[in-house]
């Protein structure tokens, strides 16, 4: 297994991950899972289909408890606190399925940002619309246009969500995430189902959320081009574990990642777009 020492500064990291084991009943969907998220960097989880990654998400970010393990963001133990002063802290997040409330306006659900993921029912996040209109509209509309503008998504801001094609969708998507104004971004699959445009116009902003919002990210992404380009530290799992980590360049030609994609039959798509990747950006 590479360390992750060629791509990790000894800056303190913004998230460390120690020895996460998650089971479910017989099933171990992680096993020692450790690395650190630099602050200011780009990290991405990589993996075959079933290899545990949608799992760290839900661990991370406090849906999900581990058996084993700690984790540990801005230096503070958040491992036992649940997920809405996880998010509360700094900690945002997408999903990797959309999930917006869809017969609502992209504004509306950019409004809901800092609500959406905590609260599991309608009526409740409407409430919050209404006193969020009393109590804090002047600063949240600011955030919320910085947000419209960065994403590009003006034109459609009284649009219905469900009226929207995939690409918007999951980049309103990024914006209600972006409005919890998250030091960390999960971002789970976020290109997944797009199609080369919409992939390209998403690391665009993936890079300038980086560098014009300062907010670190983390993503659990399938398209290997994007994740070579923009990744500054890769962790690959396979099984629960981690296989490999370290820079792109160092994982990419990784022998035990190319077995464990080839044993999912995944390889032909990783060569292609190991291979790809050079003219994409
Ligand atoms: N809620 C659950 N109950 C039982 N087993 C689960 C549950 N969620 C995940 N698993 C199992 O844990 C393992 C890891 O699954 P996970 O969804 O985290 O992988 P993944 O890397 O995100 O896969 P994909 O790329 O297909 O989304 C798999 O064996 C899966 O069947």
């Amino acid at each position: 297994m590479q360390t992750h020492q060629t791509s990790q500064a000894t800056t303190s990291p913004l998230l460390s991950v120690n020895g996460l084991t998650l089971a479910f009943g017989g099933v171990k969907a992680l096993t020692g899972v450790s690395f650190d998220v630099q602050p200011g960097s780009i990290t991405a989880v990589i993996g075959p289909n079933g290899a545990g990654k949608t799992s760290l998400f839900n661990t991370i970010s406090g849906f999900y408890k581990p058996t084993e393990g700690r984790i540990a963001f801005k230096g503070q133990d958040i491992t036992r606190i649940p997920a809405p002063q996880r998010a509360k802290r700094g900690l945002g997040r997408s999903f990797q399925n959309i999930a917006l409330f869809r017969g609502m306006t992209v504004l509306d659900n950019i409004k809901l940002g800092r609500h959406a993921h905590l609260k599991t029912n309608v009526l409740d996040a409407l409430f919050y619309i209404g006193k969020a209109r009393r109590e804090e509209a002047a600063l949240r509309a600011d955030i919320e246009e910085r947000i419209i503008d960065f994403l590009e998504i003006d034109h459609i801001r009284h649009a219905p969500v469900a009226a929207l094609s995939y690409g918007l969708q999951k980049r309103v998507e990024m914006a209600r995430a972006l409005a919890m104004q998250p030091e960390i971004l999960m971002l789970d699959e976020p290109v997944a189902g797009m199609n080369r445009e919409e992939t390209e116009d998403m690391a665009r902003f993936i890079l300038d959320v980086r560098t014009e919002w300062d907010v670190t990210v983390l993503m659990v992404e399938h398209d290997m081009g994007m994740v070579m380009d923009l990744s500054d530290h890769v962790v690959v799992l396979n099984f629960g574990q981690v296989i490999a980590q370290g820079l792109p360049s160092d994982v990419q030609g990784n022998p035990e990642v190319i077995k464990a994609y080839l044993g999912s039959g995944d390889v032909h798509d990783l060569r292609h777009k190991f291979h790809s990747t050079a003219g994409a950006a």
